[in-house]
């Protein structure tokens, strides 16, 4: 048995009920990040770690060095904000064979730099580590905190409504127009599309708004909508069924670029875009009752005799989302 047969969701469930889960640990693995008291008043610090591989995550063809530091931290504070927390510091994890340039080391340095500081954060340590030939990973850890309770991935009930905060689809039609290898000469609007799937800006702010406005259940969109959307229903026991007309405006912006199919699964199961997906009581579905930056997309049901599960306009949608395995 490979990693390949089983995927990611299946590895995880497998070597969870080996780790010890530390006593006093408010929210342990599973969710967008851990969560620890912050032994001030009922406020709780944030925990999550990502990594990026050249080659698996990026191609230097494409992405300098700056891009994939500024990549990495949007990764990082990405899963911070999906808690409704905001960031505290990263440490920064550099694993290099010998002979990477020293440029290459700066310039990855640049970039988390400017995208801690953008984010009004900074970088508290690290650790340097050689590797073999050609192999090079950048690996961030980012602690947040939290102002109130965590938002996680099991709250949503049925009645909710679904929303988004941020764009569908864009970073993956980025990577659509890279590996169609075309890209050098690109229209100045699909170098936006080029600059979402080098170095994502997830809309970090939104997290804590959400979280402050009563948010029930929230996760950042790293391996695509249905896919993530379908961990925020196992995780609640429910449906999410998403409406085809919120998401018509997404798919028709990026159908002159990929094509109409391609459109469609990019913003459907396109992976690295970042964005935030949050179920709000019902009460707040009017636009103006949502927290700024937040647009409905959905509803939550009950989750009825198929299990939890996403369906779009009431059909399961046949896309399958990201998984580094392959699962
Ligand atoms: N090797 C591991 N050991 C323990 N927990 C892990 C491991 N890999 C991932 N996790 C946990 O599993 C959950 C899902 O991980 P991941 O899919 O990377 O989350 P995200 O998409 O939010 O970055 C997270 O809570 C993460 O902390
Ligand atoms: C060379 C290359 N191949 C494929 C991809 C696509 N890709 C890599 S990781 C990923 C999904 C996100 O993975 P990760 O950042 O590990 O997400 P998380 O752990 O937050 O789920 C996608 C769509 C890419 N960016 N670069
Ligand atoms: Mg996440």
């Amino acid at each position: 048995m490979t990693l390949a047969q089983i995927g990611e969701d299946e590895l995880l469930a497998r070597i969870f009920p080996l780790l010890p889960v530390p006593a006093a640990t408010s929210l342990g693995p599973g969710d967008d990040a851990a969560v620890i008291a912050s032994g001030i008043g009922e406020t709780g610090i944030v925990l999550t770690t990502d990594t990026m591989v050249r080659g698996k995550d990026w191609l230097d063809e494409w992405s300098s060095a700056a891009d994939v530091g500024a990549k990495c931290v949007a990764q990082n504070l990405a899963d911070v904000a999906a808690m409704g927390a905001r960031p505290a510091g990263l440490l920064v994890t550099l694993i290099a064979d010998a002979a990477t340039p020293l440029q290459w080391a700066v310039e990855l340095s640049r970039g988390i730099g400017q995208a801690a500081a953008a984010a009004d954060t900074g970088v508290l340590g690290g650790d340097l580590s050689s590797a073999g030939a050609g192999v090079l990973s950048v690996s961030i850890t980012a602690v947040g905190r939290l102002d109130g309770p965590p938002v996680t991935r099991s709250g949503a009930r049925p009645g909710d409504v679904v929303a988004v905060a941020g764009t569908l689809g864009r970073a993956a039609a980025g990577l659509e127009l890279f590996l169609a290898g075309d890209w050098q000469d690109a229209r100045a609007d699909a170098v936006e599309l080029l600059s979402a799937q080098r170095c994502p800006s997830p809309p970090l702010a939104a997290g804590p708004r959400a979280a402050q406005a009563g948010a029930r259940a929230m996760i950042d969109l790293s391996d695509g909508l249905v896919r993530d959307a379908g961990r925020v229903a196992a995780a609640s026991g429910v449906r999410i069924e998403l409406l085809a007309e919120a998401l018509a405006q997404d798919i028709a912006a990026l159908a002159p670029f990929v094509g109409g199919e391609a459109a469609r699964a990019c913003v459907l199961a396109g992976g690295e875009e970042h964005s935030l997906l949050a179920c709000f009581p019902a009460e707040q579905e009017l636009p103006q009752g949502l927290p700024q930056g937040f647009r409905p997309i959905g509803r939550v049901l009950a989750a009825g005799p198929e299990g939890p599960g996403v369906t779009v306009d009431g059909v399961a949608p046949q896309v399958s989302g990201w998984d580094h395995f392959g699962g």
